[in-house]
C-alpha cells in the first residue's frame, strides 16, 4: 500500500493572503488532503503542492475580481478556485456550480464547516442551469474545458458587461487565438491575458479575461431567447 502524502505546513505567504481566514484556509487544505483524496476529488500526488499550486494559485485570482460582485465558479470540483476566493473575499456572493454529486456533497460540507455564508453550492451543468441561476457579474473557472467550449458554457451565465476569468497555464494565448471567433459570436468585446500573484506564487497565475457587452451569450443565445418568447401558433382544428 502506498503511504498517504503529508500536507506540508502553510508557507508564509498564505498568512498574508488569507489574513483573518488563515485558520480556515489550513482547515480547507487539511480537508482536501484527507477527505478530498479519500473520495477521489484530488490526486494524492497533489497533496505536497496543495498550497502553492492550488490554494494560493487560486486565491490570487482575487486581485482581478471587482468589489462586491456576484460570482459563479463553473466546474468547481473540490472548490477551486471558488473556496480560496471566498476565504479572501467576504464581499463577494459566490455560487459553486458542479454537476457531480460526490463533489457537491464535499463542497456543501466545506461551506458549512468553514461558515462561508456568502457561498452557495448548486449541482448542475453550466449549459443546463441557464435561466435558472441569476446572471452574475463574474464567471470563474479552472481546468474545466478549452476556452472556446468553456466560453459557450460560461458567457451565457453573465450579466450584461460582465466578465469571465479563466485560470489557464502556458496555453492561455494559444487558446485565446483559437477561441477568437467563438468569443466574438458570444458577445465578447474585450479579451486579455493577465498575470497575478506577484510575490505570492512562482510562476505567476495566468488568467484569461473575457469581457462581454450588452448581450452576453451573443447572437446564438439571443436567437434562442427570441424563439422561446415567440407565442405558440394556434393549433389547427379538423373540420
Ligand atoms: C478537472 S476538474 C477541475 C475542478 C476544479 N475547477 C479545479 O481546478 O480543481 C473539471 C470539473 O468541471 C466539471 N464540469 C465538467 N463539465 C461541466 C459543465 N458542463 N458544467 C459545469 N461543470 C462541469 C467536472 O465535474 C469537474 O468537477
Amino acid at each position: 500500500m502506498t503511504e498517504a502524502a503529508e500536507l506540508p505546513p502553510a508557507p508564509e505567504q498564505a498568512r498574508e493572503v488569507f489574513g483573518d481566514r488563515f485558520d480556515d484556509a489550513v482547515r480547507y487544505a487539511e480537508l482536501l488532503a484527507d477527505a478530498g483524496v479519500q473520495r477521489g476529488l484530488i490526486g494524492p500526488r497533489e497533496v505536497p503542492r496543495l498550497w502553492e499550486r492550488h490554494l494560493l494559485n487560486c486565491a490570487v485570482l482575487s486581485e482581478v475580481v471587482p468589489e462586491g460582485v456576484t460570482v459563479c465558479d463553473v466546474g468547481s470540483g473540490a472548490g477551486l478556485p471558488g473556496i480560496p476566493l471566498a476565504l479572501v473575499r467576504g464581499d463577494l456572493k459566490i455560487t459553486l456550480l458542479e454537476p457531480l454529486l460526490r463533489r457537491t456533497t464535499f463542497l456543501t460540507e466545506v461551506v458549512e464547516l468553514l461558515g462561508l455564508d456568502h457561498v452557495t453550492v448548486v449541482r448542475g451543468r453550466a449549459e443546463e442551469v441557464l435561466g435558472k441561476l441569476q446572471p452574475v457579474h463574474v464567471v470563474t473557472a479552472r481546468a474545466v474545458a478549452p476556452l472556446d467550449r468553456l466560453a459557450t458554457w460560461g458567457i451565457p451565465l453573465l450579466r450584461p458587461y460582465g466578465e469571465m476569468l479563466a485560470l489557464k497555464g502556458d496555453t492561455a494565448e494559444e487558446e485565446l487565438t483559437a477561441a477568437a471567433s467563438a468569443l466574438n459570436k458570444l458577445g465578447a468585446v474585450e479579451t486579455d491575458v493577465l498575470q497575478v500573484g506577484e510575490g505570492v506564487v512562482d510562476p505567476l497565475s495566468t488568467v484569461v479575461q473575457v469581457k462581454v457587452g450588452e448581450s452576453p451569450g451573443g447572437v446564438r443565445f439571443a436567437a434562442k431567447r427570441a424563439k422561446a418568447a415567440r407565442p405558440a401558433r394556434p393549433s389547427r382544428r379538423r373540420r
